[in-house]
């Protein structure tokens, strides 16, 4: 997706035990609080998501009340779709970055030279619903568990475009399935998914089960995320990095192979419009040093800028004023 660290890699297991304390640090914002909040509890819970935001990039969200059954099915939907023949996907693969549905399998090499292991299927899902039309049952789980994962999105959208003295800037939505074969250490192929951020303004991720592999950049060292079981992981984009004239920096992230098992997760992200101008916000270039740090730039112009971007840089870096 976007800007790789050429640092060489380790492999990391799932079953690495992950350092306690940083496993307390990981912030957890619980969804039913805020839905149902006092005033004073709001406030509360907006700084909360704010400093997460700020020091972090993530935090993991519980009590969202997403029914674990819509999880499960989603999951094996897109299980499913992965399982079909080759004939059955190829109208999907490698289509151009703003196609409506894009899936690609195998390995792939970044700019300087790593070699990464995925195969994922993208898929834009609101304002309108497109979805593969095999398997059968997937438009309808896809529809659901999109609406349902945009709810939660655009709710904490207001709370974080609170925490910000904005206004929500949302309206753009797409889903992606990934699909991680396990990789013995002897294979030395060790990454899932190269270091990048995610364009869009939030990002919602679910994993099956309690194989991790995803991994968070924080005070410069790569930090394992162990996701609390049936929670959501939620990460910042590039857009929202521009939007908050650089208040809330994007989050870096990978995903690491586990030695044993195929990782499957599911990810949602939520944008403007992809027609739309994204520029820092007035209110935040007075706060930051009456300076705007991003240029504005349509989105689908950014989406293009990132897909096609020949430097080793990643694009928020290459905009950087
Ligand atoms: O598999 C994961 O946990 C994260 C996937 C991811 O970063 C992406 O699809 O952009
Ligand atoms: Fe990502």
């Amino acid at each position: 997706m976007a800007a790789s660290l050429s640092s060489s890699v380790t492999h990391i297991s799932a079953y690495v035990a992950v350092d306690a304390i940083i496993k307390e640090e990981i912030p957890v914002i619980d969804l039913s609080i805020l839905r149902n909040a006092t005033p004073n509890q709001r406030s509360q819970l907006i700084q909360e998501i704010g400093q997460a935001c700020k020091e972090w990039g993530c935090f993991s969200l519980i009590n969202h009340g997403v029914p674990e059954s819509l999880r499960t099915s989603m999951m094996e939907a897109f299980t499913e779709f992965f399982d079909l023949s080759e004939d059955e996907r190829k109208e999907y693969l490698g289509k151009r970055i703003l196609d409506p549905i894009r899936h690609e399998m195998g390995i792939s090499t970044t700019a300087e030279g790593e070699q990464y292991s995925r195969d994922f299927v993208r898929i834009f899902v609101h304002p309108a619903l497109h979805s593969p039309s095999k398997p059968l049952h997937f438009r309808a789980i896809l529809e659901e568990y999109a609406r349902q994962t945009r709810e939660i999105a655009n709710d904490l959208l207001t709370a974080i475009g609170e925490s910000l003295g904005l206004d929500e800037t949302n309206g753009h939505q797409i889903l992606v399935g990934n699909r991680y074969p396990p990789s013995p250490q002897a294979n030395q192929l060790a990454l899932g998914l190269s270091a990048h951020s995610d364009t869009p303004l939030l990002s919602v991720v679910m994993q099956k089960g309690s194989i991790h592999g995803l991994e968070v950049m924080h005070n410069g060292r790569w930090v394992p995320v162990q996701l609390i079981p049936g929670s959501f992981f939620i990460h910042t984009g590039d857009l929202l990095e521009i939007v908050s004239n650089g208040m809330y920096k994007s989050l870096l992230h990978r995903v690491m192979l586990d030695d044993r098992s195929t990782r499957i997760s599911v990810v949602t992200a939520m944008g403007p419009p992809v027609e739309n101008i994204v520029a820092p916000a007035p209110k935040l270039v007075e706060i930051v040093s009456n300076n705007s740090v991003f240029p504005s730039i349509k989105y689908m112009d950014y989406v293009e800028l990132v897909k096609y971007n020949p430097f080793g840089k990643s694009v928020l870096d290459l905009l950087r004023i």
